[in-house]
């Protein structure tokens, strides 16, 4: 396993708002690692964060402190939530000006990074940051993921787990492509515990693009109401860590570099201590090979306004 010249782990999470705050919550209660560093820009926000996380720390002893960046970049794992948030009505897509430039002082300030860091892509949209960060940072490129459609894996998971009343875990199926509006269901690769999802229920065509909507849409109908996600992505960043450090390898949906999409683009990968470990190759048919395709060009027009 790789080391770092720290003998604890630590996870430093860049922006202290909802989503940074949660992540950091679900480390220390899950005891992901010994120590969770907290940066912001705006530093009194920050100060105010850790102290009203301390007070949660008694239940796991994790640590939560207030960094540096360079202290931050020093970390095991980089978590970047830093950036602007979706206003209702907005696409992820929108905020590539605004959260462009926030990455980019952001990675200038983690300097010099870990060699053997990880770091996490959140802030959205994530799949272009996640391509930003792969030419900016100096890492590698498997040492640089993003959160991806994991979190839209897990919702479809979720609704589908309803639908069939069996466990959301017995259902294997992905939401691949852009973590957007251009992401689509892998119908045809859906199972529980093994079986085809046709064998267990009759989705019919019109129900499974209802679904595909309800999954892509959730987020801005939560946006809507509450003004922002945290709790599923708090869940999702804070379990991709712990398969980061525990080396643990499962299969999961990230934003990862695609040689033949030439941009991050998410389908099933390995994510093991040093990253992307490798790229699961996943049967799709033609409808869904012209999803993701398009999926993926759409990614790249935004890289190439760049
Ligand atoms: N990938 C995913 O599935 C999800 C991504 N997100 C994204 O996460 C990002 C953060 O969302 P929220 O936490 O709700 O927003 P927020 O507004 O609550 O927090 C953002 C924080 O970033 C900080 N910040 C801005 N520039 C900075 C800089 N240069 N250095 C350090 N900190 C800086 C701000 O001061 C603020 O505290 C957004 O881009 C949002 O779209 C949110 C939910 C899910
Ligand atoms: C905001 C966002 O990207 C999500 O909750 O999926």
């Amino acid at each position: 396993m790789a080391t770092t010249s720290n003998s604890y782990t630590s996870v430093a999470i860049i922006g202290a708002g909802s989503v940074g705050c949660t992540i950091a919550h679900t480390l220390m209660l899950r005891r992901v690692c010994a120590e969770v560093r907290l940066v912001d820009i705006a530093e009194d926000l920050c100060k105010a964060q850790v102290q009203d996380l301390q007070d949660a720390t008694y239940l796991t002893n994790v640590r939560i402190k207030y960094a540096t960046p360079q202290e931050a970049g020093q970390s095991d794992i980089i978590v970047i939530t830093a950036g602007a948030k979706q206003k209702p009505g907005e696409t992820r897509l929108d905020l590539i000006e605004k959260n462009y430039k926030v990455l980019g002082s952001v990675l200038k300030g983690l300097q010099p990074i870990n060699p053997l860091a990880i770091i996490l892509l959140v802030a959205n949209p994530v799949d272009v940051l996640t391509h930003f960060t792969q030419q900016m940072s100096g890492l590698p490129k498997n040492q640089v993921l993003g959160s991806g459609t994991l979190l839209d894996s897990i919702r479809l998971r979720g609704l589908l787990a309803q639908r069939l009343n069996v466990s959301d875990n017995s259902i294997n199926a992905y939401v691949i492509g852009e973590h957007g509006d251009s992401q689509c269901v892998a119908w045809s690769s859906a199972t529980v515990s093994g079986a085809h999802i046709s064998l267990i229920d009759d989705i019919s065509e019109e129900e499974k693009v209802e679904i595909g909507k309800l999954v892509s849409g959730k987020a801005n109908a939560i946006i809507k109401a509450k003004g922002f996600t945290s709790y599923g992505i708090g869940a999702t960043a804070a379990n991709i860590c712990e398969a980061i450090l525990f080396d643990q390898r499962p299969v999961y949906p990230l934003s990862c570099w695609h040689e033949e999409h030439q941009c991050c683009i998410s389908l099933p990968a390995v994510v093991g201590r040093n990253g992307v470990v490798t790229q699961i190759p996943l049967p799709l048919n033609d409808k869904e090979r012209e999803q993701i395709e398009a999926s993926a060009a759409t990614l790249r027009d935004q890289i190439a306004k760049f």
